[in-house]
């Protein structure tokens, strides 16, 4: 028998993952809630597979062969079927296969239909050198004509958290549909919009025969949302081992704010310089199982919920004005309305007063102090049964006046307070060193100028990433390490970041195009007024 090749990662051409698909969707309908039961349920459904279903799929490779061919080895409708169904499982024990699956599909798509059909130019221009690092990322090094200027970096991720249509999107949520001048769908905001806004520029630019002087990398991560540990965190290797030292690195994780700082005369750009530190704590209580009808006086879950409610009312202390968070609003201070003006200009007498403000909003509120989030709590087997275990997740951002030390001795000592919960640290880091940002920073002030070549009355300023992005494992490659992404965000649109109705406007993103067109010329210009090229 001749033995062809067979890529085992293409559903189109593997029918084997229809079945699997019919499997979860049974095992998914009957709703295991613990291991037990997932296994026996995976073994009942898939003694029920019929034989005329698997001689259907059988008889269906001809036309996939047909299909997968006219597509010149691209995806096919049998592709995008699977797919789609993908997205529309729930959270569940499926979560992780769920995003391994669908971060795996994504990159499927990304490098079989991207490459090829919407950016010809990046893939066979002979400027640009293009790797997958660590099976699914991407890294681009795009020539300079001047090799002895040093290199600069822009990062994006192609990953994204997921997305159930059973939580009232407008439009499901992987159909990239456009309406009422948006394009809507997971990861238009965090962070595919950054992805295609920067390889379009670099399309643009190529085609328009434009040849940078000062080369450039493109890092597009694959698993940003689980931590970038084999995306960025390889690509930094890769470089480190290559002797590259990067003049500095530009990722999302801010944007242009426009009326979500309540009294500041139109929108602002603000350019992270640093981001949060973060960490996630285990909490859990254990004690023998029992009857439920002779409940102990304190039960694992009790004890639990106690200590996850002292976590919610006892808030880490205000740090208002004490981070980089205390620049930025002396920055803007002048262009809030009277009197807010005269109380931003005075932070050292009044930030506490702010503080008290600020906190009132989930947002702003991020800004003030390391905040506190219950993210999972799990426990109880059976309902006639005393759970023998309970356990919760916590995830901490930690403000960049205080060390991940700080915070976990405080948790430990004072607020969960009850010897018989465990804590362990799940995984935790300090919040990043302060990117610099004065007139003779190459980085901060390049990004600038670029946002005024597009707005010029724009009022620009250093800003503070409240959530973590794949830079910050770039912190031995370059010491300017800044956050912004050239969206314009209003009033709810921070809710759109991992929650529904995740959305793009048609403006937004031509900006982004443009603004990654304007910066990789700008990177070129000779001198900074008063400033050295070069000086990082
Ligand atoms: C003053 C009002 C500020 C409003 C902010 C408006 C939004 C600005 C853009 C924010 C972009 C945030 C990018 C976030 C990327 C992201 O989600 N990263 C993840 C990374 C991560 C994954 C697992 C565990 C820890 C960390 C995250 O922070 O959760």
């Amino acid at each position: 028998m001749n033995v062809l090749e067979w890529p085992s990662q293409s559903p189109d051409l593997n029918p084997i993952e229809n079945l699997w698909k019919d499997l979860k969707t049974a095992v998914h309908k009957r709703s295991p809630s613990n291991l037990t039961e997932l296994e026996l349920f995976c073994k009942e459904e898939w003694a029920k597979m019929s034989v005329s279903r698997c001689a259907n799929l059988v008889e269906s490779y001809p036309k996939r062969f047909a299909a997968v061919i006219a597509a010149k080895g691209g995806s096919t409708k049998y592709y995008f079927m699977l797919y789609e169904y993908l997205c529309t499982l729930d959270f569940s024990v499926f979560y992780f296969l769920k995003i391994m699956i669908i971060r795996v599909m994504y990159h499927f798509a990304f490098t079989s239909q991207l490459s090829v059909t919407s950016f010809p130019t990046v893939f066979s221009s002979s400027k640009v050198k293009h790797e997958l690092v660590a099976n699914y990322s991407h890294l681009f090094w795009v020539q300079g004509s001047r090799p002895e200027l040093q290199p600069y970096m822009l990062l994006a991720h192609t990953d994204v958290v997921p997305a159930s249509e059973d939580d009232a999107w407008e439009v499901p949520p992987f159909s990239g549909d456009e309406k009422d001048g948006f394009i809507y769908g997971r990861g238009t905001m965090d962070d595919k919009g950054s992805v295609m806004g920067i390889l379009a520029a670099l399309e643009y630019i190529l085609m328009k025969g434009y040849t940078p002087q000062r080369g450039f990398y493109i890092g597009l991560g694959h698993d940003e949302e689980v931590h970038g540990l084999n995306g960025a965190v390889n690509i930094v290797r890769l470089l480190k081992e290559r002797g590259v030292k990067l003049l500095f690195v530009l990722d999302e994780g801010s944007a242009i704010l426009d009326g979500i700082l309540k009294g500041l005369d139109g929108p602002a750009a603000l350019i992270a310089t640093s981001e949060k530190g973060a960490t996630v704590l285990k909490l859990s209580v254990s004690m023998p199982p029992s009857h439920a009808s002779m409940p102990p006086r304190e039960t694992t879950i009790g004890i639990l919920a106690a200590a996850v409610k002292r976590l919610e009312e006892n808030p880490m202390k205000r740090l208002f004005g004490l981070g980089p968070e205390g620049g930025m609003f002396e920055h803007l201070a002048h262009k809030f309305r009277f009197p807010l003006n005269f109380v931003m200009s005075n932070l050292w007498l009044f930030a506490p007063l702010i503080a008290r403000i600020m906190e009132r909003n989930e947002t702003t509120n991020a800004f003030v102090r390391t905040t506190t989030a219950v993210t999972m709590f799990n426990a109880g087997v059976k309902e006639n049964v005393i759970a023998s275990y309970a356990e919760a997740f916590v995830n901490m951002r930690i403000h960049s006046a205080q060390t991940l030390k700080e915070v976990h001795s405080v948790q430990r000592w004072s607020t969960v307070g009850d010897p018989r919960v465990k804590i362990e640290v799940v995984y935790g880091f300090d919040p990043l060193p302060i990117s610099p940002y004065d007139e003779t920073s190459f980085g901060f002030q390049i990004i600038k100028k670029t946002v005024l070549d597009m707005f010029p009355s724009m009022i620009v300023a250093p800003g503070m990433c409240i959530a973590n992005t794949d830079s910050r494992h770039f912190k031995d490659l370059s010491s300017s390490i800044y956050r912004f992404t050239p969206a314009i965000y209003k009033p709810g649109d921070a809710q759109r970041f991992h929650g529904i109705n995740e959305r793009t406007s048609r403006e937004n993103y031509e900006g982004m195009v443009q603004f990654f067109f304007r910066l990789f010329q700008n990177c070129d210009i000779k001198k900074l007024p008063d400033v050295s090229l070069d000086h990082n």
